[in-house]
């Protein structure tokens, strides 16, 4: 019974995901630190800083939940509220992440959100973890993290799902995910996206080890794409994002995915007038086999994180054609395999986050 409300609660909640917001103020603006030119105001919430800079196209995203920037709900449902709001925002091109506190980038899940919560919390709590993977993972915004401080477990999540990774060198900021040592084991498709990262065997020993790596140890593997010194660490994620932003249409909305497969006769590229189709309309198009669901690998846990409790194939059949089809999932930038299962779960996530949201027009 308590789980059940809990679940009603929750799904309220992403109805209305400021309603998770305790003592927080949304959208405020006020100008930007440095004085701000056109269009450098700042806004935000409490544990979120966006410095925009529309000349630009790109935001600055700072993460502040002092002082480790422990993966709160408020500040998983602020990051998730603040991106959208960008994405929304047809000025804006790409977003750097980066922390607002001193030595740490994200300490990760924050632990005291699950230790000891009731099972209608730790829902919750896993449903916004989710989103906001499923939101930075599938953004159409480029995405760079400027990695300014320690990148354990959730953080480095954060982290893998951008387009792009600057570290700063230090060796205390060491980045992976290391969660295995606490007990939590990374769901598949975290797994996955490791691989996609840093490789197989690589991935292997350091989701079973739990490893940390220092700075130039995951520029080694592959985990970061740079490491720099510390007071370059965000000079070098604005000349990184200038350069994803360079690549001009279509490539650069194509990437990922679409880019790592064959490629597709005009006429699936492009509607009968002519018009371009958007990205994940011209991949449906393409692989129609993406929209075939493996409902039989569908990982409990993660489906009780969305749903509140175990769905059954019934119900998830229910939900999921006519929502897959009328709103094709949005194309990611992270490299997938056709075959690979994580595509088809991120899709059937957000096809069950989509059965409890209003449908857009
Ligand atoms: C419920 C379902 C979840 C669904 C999730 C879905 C998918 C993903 C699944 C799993 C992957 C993710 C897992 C995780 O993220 S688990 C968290 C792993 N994090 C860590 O291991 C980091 C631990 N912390 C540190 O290593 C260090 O604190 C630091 C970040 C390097 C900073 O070091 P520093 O010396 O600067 O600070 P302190 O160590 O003194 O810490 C200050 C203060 O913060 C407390 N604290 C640290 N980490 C956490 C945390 N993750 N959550 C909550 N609190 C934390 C620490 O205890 C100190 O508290 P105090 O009261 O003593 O001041």
């Amino acid at each position: 019974m308590a789980l059940a409300s809990g679940v009603r609660f929750a799904e309220r909640a992403l109805l209305r995901p400021w309603a998770l917001l305790r003592g927080t103020t949304l959208g405020r603006t006020e100008p930007a630190a440095g004085g701000g030119g056109d269009g450098a105001r700042r806004f935000g919430s409490q544990r979120v800083l966006v410095e925009p800079d529309a000349a630009s196209g790109v935001a600055v995203m700072k993460l502040r939940n002092p002082p480790i920037n422990a993966l709160s709900l408020e500040l998983l449902t602020e990051l998730v509220i603040s991106l959208e709001k960008l994405e929304n925002d047809k000025t804006f091109r790409g977003v750097i992440l980066t922390s607002d506190c001193p030595r740490v980038f994200c300490a990760g899940l924050d632990l005291t959100e699950i230790c000891g919560r009731n099972p209608a919390h730790c829902a919750e709590y896993w449903k916004a973890m989710q989103e906001l993977w499923l939101r930075t993972y599938l953004s159409s915004l480029v995405l760079v993290a400027a990695i300014n401080g320690a990148c354990p477990a959730g953080g480095c999540i954060i982290a893998l799902s951008c387009d792009c990774r600057v570290l700063a060198d230090n060796p205390k900021y060491r980045i992976g995910l290391n969660e295995t040592l606490l007990g939590i084991i990374a769901p598949f498709w975290l797994k996955d996206t490791y691989v996609n990262t840093i490789g197989h065997r690589a991935s292997e020993q350091a989701l079973q080890l739990g490893s940390l790596f220092p700075p130039a140890e995951a520029l080694q593997v592959g985990l970061v794409d740079q490491v720099v010194p510390e007071d370059q660490v965000q000079s070098t994620a604005l000349s990184e994002m200038a350069r994803w932003l360079a690549v001009p249409e279509p490539g650069s909305s194509q990437v990922g995915p679409i880019f790592f497969r064959s490629r597709a006769p005009a006429d699936q590229e492009h509607d009968a007038k002519g018009h371009r189709r958007p990205p994940a309309e011209a991949a449906r198009r393409r692989h129609p086999e993406l929209c075939q669901l493996r409902l039989q690998r569908l990982h409990p846990e993660v489906a009780a994180g969305v749903l509140g409790e175990a769905p059954t194939e019934e119900r998830l059949r229910a939900v999921l054609p006519a929502r897959v089809l009328a709103k094709p999932i949005l194309v990611g930038t992270v490299a997938l395999e056709d075959s690979s299962p994580v595509f088809a779960h991120l899709k059937l996530l957000r096809a069950l986050c989509f059965a409890h949201l209003p449908r857009r027009p």
